[in-house]
């Protein structure tokens, strides 16, 4: 396995960003609904998922810090490609503590190919969304297929009690070209 190092981002929320994000990028990026529902919608019967990593694993700082970890933590970490038309239009990288997934009965390592977003979005969930924070993704973490500079990711924690899952969605080339929109300086 290529270990590539990356600094983290500076994750801004949306007042926070000098420009503003364009409309069409805003659309999207602060959304605050299923994504999954929305690109089912999007590809007309063609979406898909698949799974490119999981497992417990150390998370990075930032991660540990947003789940309010001082130093550094354990977690489950999820690594997804989700698939519209055969391109790759999302990747996303959901991330809990194991301190506290052992013990909150959410089935993460169960899910395979069936997207987070139900058990995040499901009609008996009790999960409260918080705030969008925005970033251009480093290159650096992302898998080599899907590897590029400068792509718009967002990321916001899903709260249930005491656990958080930590979902950062970055938006890929292809999902732009199909929604055409023009996300700046890729
Ligand atoms: C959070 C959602 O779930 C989506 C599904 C994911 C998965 O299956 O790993 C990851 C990120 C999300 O985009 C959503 O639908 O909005």
């Amino acid at each position: 396995m290529t270990v590539v190092c990356a600094h983290p981002p500076l994750w801004l929320g949306a007042d926070q960003l000098h420009p503003a994000l364009a409309d069409g990028v805003a659309d999207w990026l602060l959304d605050a609904g299923s994504l999954t529902q929305r690109l089912t919608a999007l590809s007309g019967g063609t979406f898909g998922i698949s799974v490119l990593d999981e497992g417990w694993m150390p998370l990075r700082s930032d991660e540990c810090a947003t789940l309010g970890v001082t130093g550094d933590c354990q977690g489950w970490v999820r690594e997804v490609c989700m698939f519209g038309q055969e391109q790759p239009w999302v990747f996303a990288r959901s991330v809990a503590l194991r301190s506290i997934l052992e013990g909150a009965g959410l089935a993460l390592d169960g899910l395979g190919n069936r997207p987070l977003g139900e058990l995040l979005f499901g009609e008996h969930t009790a999960f409260q969304r918080g705030a969008f924070q925005m970033a251009r993704y480093p290159a650096g973490w992302l898998p080599a297929a899907l590897r590029r500079e400068n792509l718009w990711s967002r990321r916001s924690c899903f709260q249930r009690d005491a656990l958080g899952v930590l979902v950062t969605e970055v938006f890929l080339p292809a999902f732009w070209e199909r929604v055409r929109i023009n996300p700046g300086r890729l």
